[in-house]
């Protein structure tokens, strides 16, 4: 869901963007703002903030600095839009909210077996991930990476699980080149006949794969442990 907080608050710092500006971001969305176009008048922002005049025009001036907001001034007000960029920093305020208030749900990815470039193997065999993987992971994993093509609304899921706390791998060289780092989210593989766990999903920071894959490490040969063949439709539940 979010990124570490103190890169974030850094972001802000940078943008001159605090919780401030996001009260008001906050208000514009609620007048509709996220829809499309609205009057904003600076006494009654001002009001609803508890501010004067003048602050509640520094921080719209603010927000549009920022590019979360974009403005017309008129000779009665101005008409004022949030931007997807505004619309990404109330998503992230929101998702701070869920989890505060819900329980966490399991984070389950779906999707299909499938086939890769057969480059896996060659990575996790790599003595310089290899022994960051039995010392952070717990275990020597099978040579390679099971690639699960996700189904569409996991693709969006996927996003939630990179903002959670994974295992970092760090990046190494040796005489000929570096190579890059990754990190680890633990998880359990299901499939309807059974199960297997812990696998973990493994996001290389170089890949050749786009965001509609995952690619799955563990111990054993999981084709062979849980019978999967390409196009077999699996769960990936990723522990919160
Ligand atoms: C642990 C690990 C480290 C990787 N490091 C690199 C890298 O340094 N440079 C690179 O081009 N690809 C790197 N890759 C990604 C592979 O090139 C490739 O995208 C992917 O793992 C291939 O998977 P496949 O053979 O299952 O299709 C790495 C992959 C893994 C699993
Ligand atoms: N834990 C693992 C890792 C890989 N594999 C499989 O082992 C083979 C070698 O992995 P790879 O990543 O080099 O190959 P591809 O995923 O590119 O086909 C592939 O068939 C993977 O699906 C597995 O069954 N269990
Ligand atoms: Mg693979």
């Amino acid at each position: 869901m979010l990124g570490p907080p103190v890169l974030r608050c850094m972001s802000r710092a940078t943008l001159a963007v605090g919780y401030d500006e996001l009260a008001a971001l906050k208000l514009l969305a609620l007048d509709g703002a996220r829809r499309g176009e609205v009057k904003a008048s600076c006494s009654d922002l001002a009001d609803r903030l508890d501010a004067s005049t003048q602050t509640a025009s520094r921080r719209l001036q603010a927000l549009e600095e920022a590019g979360y907001v974009d403005r017309e001034v008129v000779s009665d007000g101005q008409w004022v839009t949030i931007t997807d960029d505004g619309e990404r920093v109330l998503q992230r305020e929101y998702e701070d909210y869920r989890r505060v208030f819900e329980e966490p749900a399991d984070l389950a990815l779906s999707g299909r077996v499938t086939g890769g470039m057969g480059e896996g193997r060659h990575y996790i065999s790599l003595p310089g991930y290899n022994r960051q993987f039995e010392d952070r992971l717990g275990y020597e994993p099978f040579a390679g990476t099971l690639n699960v093509e996700l189904d569409e609304p996991s693709r969006r899921a996927r996003s939630a699980m990179e903002s959670l706390d994974g295992v970092d791998i760090d990046a190494w060289e040796d005489d000929e080149r570096t190579y890059g780092s990754a990190t680890c989210y633990p998880a359990t593989l299901e499939t309807d006949d059974g199960s297997y766990d812990p696998v973990h999903v493994i996001v290389p920071d170089r890949t050749h794969h786009d965001e509609t894959k995952v690619e799955l490490i563990a111990a054993d040969k999981l084709r062979d442990e849980l019978t999967l063949d390409d196009g077999d439709e699996v769960i990936v539940r990723v522990a919160q």
